[in-house]
């Protein structure tokens, strides 16, 4: 059957459709996502639950001059779908193709870049504004599609007071379906569950002034009120009470998978002169039976789909690992929540901390084994810090299990409040370093330099999972700092785990040589540089280059003497770290060892020369980390060639070497 979706080559191609031919292209464009998904993966069950808010969106808009927000982003593939990438959408998130979200470089539609949450409503009071200040505040709609679970972020909240108190004329459509990727959490949660789960509110602002003017004696005195009087009359009773109270006006609840009564509510909302919410209810995984109906457990499953995870609609059977295969090395992630949970039984002053990253931090480990030491925020990273500052104040040993790339969020929190107070706080930071498929917005690639310059923190860094075990140890055996540990997505070196009365601390500021060479070249590693420092150290011994190999463990505190020795006694040092180079790990050494007179340049005694290995001063893109690394040049080759060219060794052979091998 040709689909009209076929003939959606533009939004515009929407207009002038039906009713019905509108929920026609809303099916197609949810199987043409389960389809796409199902066998590329990617961000899947918020993208069926946005088809039809995107066809009734498009079909009364015209994009780009009317501006449609999608916050976060990871539920705007039907968006994308119908802003001229249909046919793109089975590259999306791969190297080179398709953004993992919304980006202005990718699209004139894509109206603003997203990936990190709650962002949205505070771009279209800025859009809006700004057509204004140029004279023309109806020159375009802007709607800002926001997911309950974004609106639980503290800057949403800020923006919803600018436009309430200037009258900004814009519209949100609040996408609530009671999930955050975990179950939603917080009072607002509740609040919206309320309404969203309590049909006779949906209509009751409709039904209230019906009824009161039917009451006896008083009905003729309502009937005569002035509009403002009866709307607060019937606000009291309908939802979105304080929505009201900060002078927006909020329709709601509407049927979010309902074409036409979408449709209906948003051309009412395009017409108001002042803020609107249309609230909206809609299911996680829509037309998706393992989402649908699979309850929140369900829902938070297809958050994402994994590649060839479906076939034909239906979920396709995991395939056992054949017989006698090595069993692959344990998440990073996973160690982590174990080991917290190890530690919460150690010291019951331990808890954990997420921001509405369950499963992913590894907490969701904590929660079944110790819930009273477990808490969720939500998309709140700011509150999830002062939260863990207040619990240390109280004699407490909080650790924030927060993706390096979301921490960003709480930087002040963690300058102002923990570090100048010297609270004992633990910042777990998971995802640190290049995580792939959600490219620039979600690479943890900064932390180490924004950390770093902050008196009193430590920063860490394990090699491997028993390190990791060995240094959460450590930042809770110790209660004079805040501790950042910091480790990569994915698997680790699959060392063999400690149990937990094996884990012994590390000497805070001590780094470690693993493999003593033949003094031209030393490579020094921090967390899954290591790897990369012996991955190159194995390609020079077969150019006759015996490389020392060393684990720096710390950022901060630096070892300096290890430093200063391995400068005295090299030729080459050289630092690999997978973070951004400015002001990372790789400067922490460079500025230890001037500070010791012992960078050669202060007419000191004659030192190595110093080459630094990182990220490179510009945003990586999308696509499997084995890849980015190649381009950044975060490689055992890449570097084992560059350590050539600097001692002016011939290489040629090993690599190509390696190559064919
Ligand atoms: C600042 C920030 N914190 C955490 C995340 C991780 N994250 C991505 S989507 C999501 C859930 C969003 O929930 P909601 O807005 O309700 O959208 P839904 O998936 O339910 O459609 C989270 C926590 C993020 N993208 N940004
Ligand atoms: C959209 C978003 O921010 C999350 O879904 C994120 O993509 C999760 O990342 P991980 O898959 O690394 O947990
Ligand atoms: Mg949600």
């Amino acid at each position: 059957m040709t689909r009209i979706l076929d003939r959606i080559d533009r939004p515009q191609d929407l207009h002038g459709l039906t009713d019905e031919e509108l929920v026609q292209v809303s099916q197609e464009v949810r199987e043409h996502i389960i389809d796409t998904v199902g066998e590329i993966g990617g961000h899947f069950g918020a993208n069926l639950g946005t088809c039809e808010i995107a066809v009734a969106l498009h079909s009364l808009l015209d994009s780009p001059r009317d501006k449609i927000l999608w916050d976060v982003g990871h539920q705007a593939y039907p968006h994308k779908v119908l802003t001229g990438r249909r046919d793109q959408l089975a590259t999306i998130r791969k190297y080179e193709g398709l953004a993992p979200f919304c980006a202005i470089t990718e699209s004139e539609h894509d109206i603003m870049g997203a990936g990190h949450a709650s962002t949205s409503i505070g771009y279209a009071v800025g859009l809006k504004e700004g057509m204004r200040l140029k004279g023309d505040i109806d020159e375009g709609q802007v709607v800002a599609v926001i997911g309950d679970g974004s609106m639980t972020g503290g800057v949403a909240f800020e923006a919803i007071s600018q436009a309430g108190g200037m009258g900004t004329p814009i519209v949100v459509i609040l996408n609530d379906n009671g999930m955050s990727i975990s179950p939603n959490v917080g009072a607002l949660s509740g609040y919206f569950n309320r309404v969203r789960l309590n049909p006779k509110l949906w209509h009751a602002r409709d039904t209230v002034e019906h009824r009161l003017v039917e009451l006896p004696r008083i009905g003729k005195a309502v009937e005569r009120l002035g509009p403002q009087l009866k709307e607060s009359i019937k606000s009291f009773w309908a939802p979105g009470l304080w929505w009201e109270e900060l002078d927006w006006a909020y329709m709601g609840v509407v049927d979010g998978h309902d074409v036409h009564a979408l449709r209906a509510a948003l051309r009412q909302a395009f017409k108001a002169e002042r803020p609107v919410v249309v609230h909206v209810a809609t299911v996680k995984g829509k037309g998706f039976a393992p989402a649908e109906d699979g309850g929140l457990e369900g829902q938070e499953t297809w958050h994402a789909a994994k590649p060839k995870s479906i076939s034909g609609g239906v979920p396709v059977k995991a395939v056992p690992a054949p017989a006698g295969a090595a069993p692959a090395a344990p998440q990073y992630t996973k160690v982590f929540g174990d080991a917290l949970v190890a530690e919460v039984r150690r010291d019951r002053r331990v808890a954990g901390i997420t921001a509405a990253m369950n499963s992913g931090t590894g907490l969701n480990i904590l929660q079944k084994a110790e819930p009273e030491h477990y808490f969720d925020v939500g998309i709140a990273e700011q509150q999830g810090i002062l939260f863990a500052a207040g619990l240390a104040l109280e004699g407490r040993k909080p650790v924030a299990a927060i993706y390096s790339t979301f921490l960003q969020r709480a930087y002040d929190q963690i300058v102002h409040d923990v570090c100048l107070q010297k609270l004992n706080v633990v910042f777990a930071m998971d995802r640190a370093g290049l995580v792939g498929d959600d490219g620039p917005t979600h690479h943890g690639v900064f932390d180490i330099a924004y950390l770093r310059s902050l008196p009193h923190i430590v920063c860490a860094a394990p090699r491997d999972e028993p390190m990791l075990q060995r240094m959460l140890r450590t930042a809770l055996l110790q209660d004079e700092a805040p501790f950042a540990l910091r480790y990569p997505r994915g698997e680790g070196p699959g060392s063999p785990l400690l149990t937990p009365d094996a884990i012994t601390p590390v000497e805070i500021g001590q780094g470690e040589v693993l493999a003593e060479g033949d003094g031209r070249v030393a490579l020094v590693g921090y967390g899954s540089g290591v790897h990369k420092a012996l991955e190159a150290a194995a390609l020079l011994a077969g150019a006759g280059i015996v490389a020392t190999v060393a684990d720096a463990r710390f950022a901060k505190p630096i070892d300096v003497d290890l430093m200063a020795r391995l400068s005295a006694d090299h030729e080459l040092v050289v630092t690999l770290e997978e973070g951004v180079l400015q002001g990372g790990f790789g400067s922490a050494v460079w500025e230890a060892l001037n500070e010791a007179g012992l960078d050669g340049a202060s007419g000191g005694p004659a030192t190595a020369r110093l080459l630094r290995v990182g990220m490179p001063d510009r945003y990586v893109t999308h696509g499997k980390p084995a890849l980015l690394h190649e381009e950044v040049g975060f490689t055992g080759r890449a570097v084992a060639r560059r350590v050539a060219e600097v001692l002016r060794v011939d290489l040629s052979d090993v690599l190509a070497a390696e190559l064919s091998s």
